[in-house]
């Protein structure tokens, strides 16, 4: 950048000169002196030609290329950041996400080319030119930094303050129209069943049309603004002049200078003039930066550069609290259980008791403030995410596949595996049948989020996935929600097979198949209210019987 502010002067400097020579150049060949007397102004003239193309090429490329590559540091930093957090704090609004990735980042590139330097580059060439004028006479100087302060300081104040009121409206209209496009894409099948998309097309023309209201009125204030700029720029031309023609009739400057003074001084103005077209950037780009810096940083991304190959599936939590975001109330207090390797535990509760976010506290995906979550007896602190995502396997409840075929898919969990290992995951997932009936078999395209097959196809192929990652523990969160009681049976029939050896932590609302699980939490209200085996639990006749009770048709009283 620094290279950029030095080069950014010297084609300054070199527009100045050239000007200032062609004025000289033609003052003199007014009076027609010898050839000789032209030929070193003519050099220079050529001179400066070719050298101020060339300085402003240069400070282009070098000012591009810094800022290209600080947004790449940005870039890198901002992903670095969310990363982490996925998905309990970024989830929340893929649209405002978007925004934050694409926008607010492309908006700093603003405030690293036009907004470092060119202020940089005014300010050494406003003092260079009052150092020269001010041997000629001090008339000049009151001139010039009048004329200076107001395209360099007022113009850029009242441009600032005019987009200061827009520029954070302006970003959060955006950010709201992103936030209405990623819906209409991704809501496409509601947005046809229950006609909700006039609705959304109508927020969106509204949204569009405040955006467009918003650009107006900072193009308005930008043109004003350049207009007086301009205004001033030829007044102080027209007051250099004269005062430069009196100093001519009084004999203390060469009339050839006349014109040389006149073009100096004008040609200098451009290290100035894009300031207020600059200042416009400065809120947006302050806007901007505080979203990105603001970006809240990961607890589990602390000092934890750890890793251990050869963690084993034993994972503790004790007396465990989770919440999803820093200012967030918990979502689960006081849990505590041992997950040993082979060991199976279900957990059971009422939608929204969260059972969900115990796999989120086990993926650290939020903030365990209290208690402390151990594997293989050494704190999660000593571990990183990394590390600590390794040794899980996760079938989630809505299973996110990619626009691949189904074997790109499974793959996706162990590049690697051979033929054998993908055929033992698919037979495991009861896959085979419906792989066999596709034209194309596992190299069938999926469609977009798996959108050209059916929930419980989607759900075998994640339990598939999940399979084939050789993690110790398995998490599952509804493997069954979409599957009919046959094909769910194999699917069961399956697992068992494969995890036989590995530990797994099974979430469930259907109360069927709990006879196979070592130990069953029952969930409420982020707490765990019962424990036990499926006999004790029915033993006890508390919450987990009267749903037990439920799901068998049969009312607790009865
Ligand atoms: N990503 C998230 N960010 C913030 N809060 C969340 C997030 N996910 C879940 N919650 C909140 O955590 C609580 C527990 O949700 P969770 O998904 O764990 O429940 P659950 O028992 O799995 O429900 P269900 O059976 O309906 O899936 C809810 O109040 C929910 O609003």
């Amino acid at each position: 950048m620094l290279l950029a502010v030095l080069l950014g002067c010297l084609a300054v400097a070199g527009n100045v000169g050239l000007l200032s020579l062609a004025a000289y150049l033609i003052s003199l060949a007014a009076l027609h002196p010898p050839l000789v007397a032209l030929s070193t102004a003519i050099v220079g003239v050529r001179f400066f030609g070719i050298v101020r193309a060339l300085l402003r090429y240069l400070e282009r490329y070098t000012a591009h290329s810094a800022t290209f590559s600080l947004m790449g540091m940005l870039r890198t930093w901002v992903y670095a950041r969310i990363e982490p957090l996925l998905p309990a704090e970024v989830q929340r609004n893929n649209g405002e996400l978007l925004t934050l990735l694409m926008q607010d980042v492309e908006t700093m590139r603003d405030f690293y080319l036009r907004l470092l330097a060119p202020p940089a580059v005014a300010g050494i060439i406003l003092l260079a030119a009052l150092r020269l004028l001010s041997e000629l006479d001090t008339a000049f100087l009151y001139v010039l930094v009048t004329a200076f302060f107001i395209c360099g300081v007022l113009c850029p104040a009242g441009m600032y303050y005019w987009q200061l009121g827009n520029a954070g409206q302006l970003l959060r209209t955006r950010a709201s129209l992103n936030g209405h496009i990623v819906d209409g894409i991704a809501g496409m099948t509601e947005l046809a069943a229950f006609q909700y998309g006039e609705k959304l097309t109508g927020q969106m023309i509204s949204t569009g049309e405040r955006l467009t209201v918003l650009q107006a009125r900072i193009a308005w204030g930008q043109a004003t603004t350049e207009a007086i700029g301009l205004f001033t720029l030829h007044g102080s031309v027209w007051c250099v002049l004269y005062l430069a023609v009196r100093l001519v009739e009084t004999g203390q400057l060469p009339g050839v200078y006349l014109a040389v003074l006149v073009f100096a001084v004008q040609s200098g103005f451009e290290a100035v003039l894009p300031l207020t077209a600059a200042s416009r950037y400065l809120p947006e780009s302050a806007a901007a930066a505080k979203r990105l810096f603001s970006l809240p940083e990961s607890a589990v991304s602390q000092g934890r550069a750890q890793r251990e190959d050869r963690l084993n599936g034993t994972v503790t939590l004790e007396r465990v609290e989770f919440r999803y975001s820093k200012d967030a109330s918990p979502v689960l207090k006081n849990i505590s259980f041992s997950l040993r390797p082979g060991r199976r535990i279900a957990v059971v509760g009422p939608s929204g008791a969260g059972k969900s976010s115990l796999i989120a506290a086990l993926l650290q995906f939020g903030y365990c403030d209290k208690g402390c979550i151990t594997f293989a007896g050494k704190d999660s602190t000593y571990f990183s995410p990394e590390a600590v995502r390794e040794l899980f396997s996760v079938v989630p409840q809505q299973v996110y596949l990619f626009h691949a075929s189904i074997k790109e898919n499974i793959l996706l969990a162990k590049p690697t595996a051979s033929q054998s290992e993908l055929e033992a995951v698919i037979s495991q997932a009861a896959l085979g049948e419906l792989i066999d009936s596709l034209p194309q078999g596992v190299d069938t395209l999926v469609g977009q989020q798996g959108q050209a097959l059916s929930g419980g196809q989607r759900q075998r192929i994640g339990i598939a996935r999940a399979l084939l990652k050789e993690a110790p523990v398995l998490l599952l969160d509804e493997p069954f929600a979409h599957l009919d009681t046959l094909t769910a049976g194999r699917v069961l029939a399956g697992l068992q097979e494969a995890l036989r050896e590995r530990s797994s932590l099974w979430i469930t609302h259907q109360l069927t198949g709990l006879e196979m699980m070592d130990e069953i939490l029952v969930v409420y209200q982020g707490e765990i209210v019962e424990r036990g085996t499926l006999r004790e639990l029915l033993a006890q006749q508390g919450m987990f019987w009267q749903m037990w009770c439920l799901q068998q048709d049969r009312l607790p009283f009865e």
